[in-house]
């Protein structure tokens, strides 16, 4: 199977304090990979280095055969990345920010049937600042995909969207993924990463501390359940109590 994305001995520091130790990826096309871990345990950082806006110390990475910084121009057209907060002008529509999005793109996807897969085609002339949160979430992971891209980043795929639509969005990523699209996802919530990942990288101060399937992470934690196996692995389940 194509390999759509690797990442070698990657490493990375800000004034001298590492963020990232010796990452190594690989991810296949169709695959999802969960890439996990407490707040600031290097995952911003890591999709960083991978997607060229970071260089890292040391290591290497190919996004679609490619170097990320080397031919960015190349891969912009096949590569879709979610943005928290994208950049736009303050009163502008969705339709107009799907319009002037897909206008950058080559071969860009009907942003329609975007709007209508994620549940919010009757937004469509709403100004993206009325949205709610969710609904907002729900189009920057359309605008994710309007370039119609082989390998998408999602960052905190569905921190707040309600339970229904989260399932929405996991039965299309669903689809778009037995369609050949690989996900690399960055999510808090263990249900998700159960339900969408194929493969998981838990990341704990920079260092990975697991990368195997979820069902490899239960079987080599004390735990039965992955919400507890990933508490474990993570030291999240630690600090919380620390906390108490
Ligand atoms: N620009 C920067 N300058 C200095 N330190 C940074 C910078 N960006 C991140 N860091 C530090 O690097 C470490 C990893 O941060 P990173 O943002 O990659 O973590 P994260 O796993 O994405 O966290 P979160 O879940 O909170 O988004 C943290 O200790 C953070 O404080």
């Amino acid at each position: 199977m194509e390999e759509i994305l690797k990442v070698k001995q990657l490493s990375k520091s800000y004034h001298g304090n590492r963020a990232v130790t010796n990452l190594n990826l690989s991810v296949k096309k169709g695959m999802v990979l969960g890439l996990l871990g407490a707040n600031g345990a290097g995952k911003s950082t890591s999709i960083e280095c991978i997607l060229g806006t970071k260089k890292p110390d040391s290591g290497f990475v190919t996004v679609l055969g490619k170097n990320p910084i080397s031919d960015r121009k190349q891969l912009f057209q096949n590569v879709g990345v979610q943005f928290q907060e994208a950049n736009y002008q303050r009163e502008i529509k969705v339709d107009e920010l799907c319009d002037e999005t897909s206008a950058i793109y080559k071969n860009p996807k009907d942003w329609h049937n975007l709007l209508k897969q994620f549940g919010i085609i009757e937004k469509e002339s709403c100004a993206v600042k009325d949205l709610s949160g969710g609904e907002r979430q729900r189009l920057f992971i359309i605008l994710a995909l309007i370039p119609n891209p082989q390998i998408v980043f999602l960052d905190e795929l569905t921190t707040g969207l309600d339970a229904k639509a989260r399932k929405e969005v996991w039965k299309t990523l669903d689809n778009l993924k037995k369609n050949g699209l690989t996900i690399i996802l960055t999510s808090h919530f263990m249900d998700e990463v159960e339900v969408l990942c194929d493969i998981i990288c838990i990341l704990k101060k920079g260092e990975t501390v697991f990368y195997g399937t979820v069902n490899e992470a239960i079987a080599k934690s004390p735990y039965d359940k992955f919400e507890d196996a990933y508490l474990w692995f993570s030291d999240e389940e630690g600090r919380q109590d620390e906390n108490i």
